[in-house]
């Protein structure tokens, strides 16, 4: 078996540990926590011995949560139709301080949809969203709308066009849709749209799901 058939099969198979909403709580309030620390890093401006006191303190904290550790990233079946979520997703996942985390929701025409605000830890060009962020969100609303479509698959393609900038600091709409599916195949349609109504990115990718 390949490692993206068995990558895939592993999310349905939902060989991993899977948390109740009671357990991710107090974890998803730490990840929140250590979302502010991460702006605060990037823009703080106190002085140098603060600077050392505090990487020693967060060196020290993340000793502590390394006593008790997972193998493997958690998941959940969580919402109304109780899809598997990855928690530690580097878009949706709440356990993950990289993640914006969003929310993204599929909705009962089998698109899947989002509004978010993204801040400026994601900046590429000044005041702006890093394209390869985008890409990222573009890439994984892709994938959700095609799981959503009962087609899931590995990304083997993803096209962006990028419209005009997309300005972060303000709310964000992203909306995806499959299109197509061809046996193993799927193709899906998504857009990023800014807070005026108009586009600044447009997407397609087609998902496969391995053959073995
Ligand atoms: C972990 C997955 C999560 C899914 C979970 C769903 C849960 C829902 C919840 C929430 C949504 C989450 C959403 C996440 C979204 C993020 C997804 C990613 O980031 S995926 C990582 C990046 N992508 C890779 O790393 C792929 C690497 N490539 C591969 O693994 C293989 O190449 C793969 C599976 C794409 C194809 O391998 P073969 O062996 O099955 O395919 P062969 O049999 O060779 O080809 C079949 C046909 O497809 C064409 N083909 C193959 N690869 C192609 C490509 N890259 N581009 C165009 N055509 C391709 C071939 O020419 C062939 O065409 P002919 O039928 O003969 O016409």
């Amino acid at each position: 078996m390949s490692g993206a058939r068995a990558a895939m099969e592993g999310v349905f198979a939902g060989d991993r540990r899977e948390l109740s909403e009671l357990e991710i709580a107090p974890q998803a309030a730490l990840a929140d926590e250590v979302r502010a620390l991460i702006e605060a890093v990037i823009h703080t401006e106190v002085p140098e011995t603060e600077l050392r006191e505090a990487a020693a303190a967060v060196a020290a904290l993340t000793e502590r949560l390394n006593t008790a550790r997972r193998n493997r990233p958690p998941a959940a079946r969580l919402g109304v139709n109780g899809m598997v979520k990855a928690l530690g997703s580097p878009v949706t996942g709440v356990l993950n301080a990289i993640a914006p985390p969003i929310d993204v929701v599929t909705l009962e025409d089998g698109s899947v949809h989002a509004e978010f605000t993204l801040t400026d830890v994601y900046e590429g060009p000044p005041t702006f969203v890093h394209g390869g962020v985008s890409a990222l969100i573009l890439d994984h609303v892709l994938g959700a709308a095609a799981a959503a479509n009962g087609t899931p698959g590995m990304t083997a393609t993803l096209d962006l066009r990028y419209r005009r900038p997309t300005p972060h600091g303000v709310p964000l709409v992203v909306t995806a849709r499959t299109v197509r599916n061809e046996g193993r195949k799927t193709w899906a349609d998504a857009t990023i749209t800014g807070p005026d109504g108009r586009v600044t990115i447009e997407a397609t990718a087609m998902f496969i799901f391995p053959a073995t």
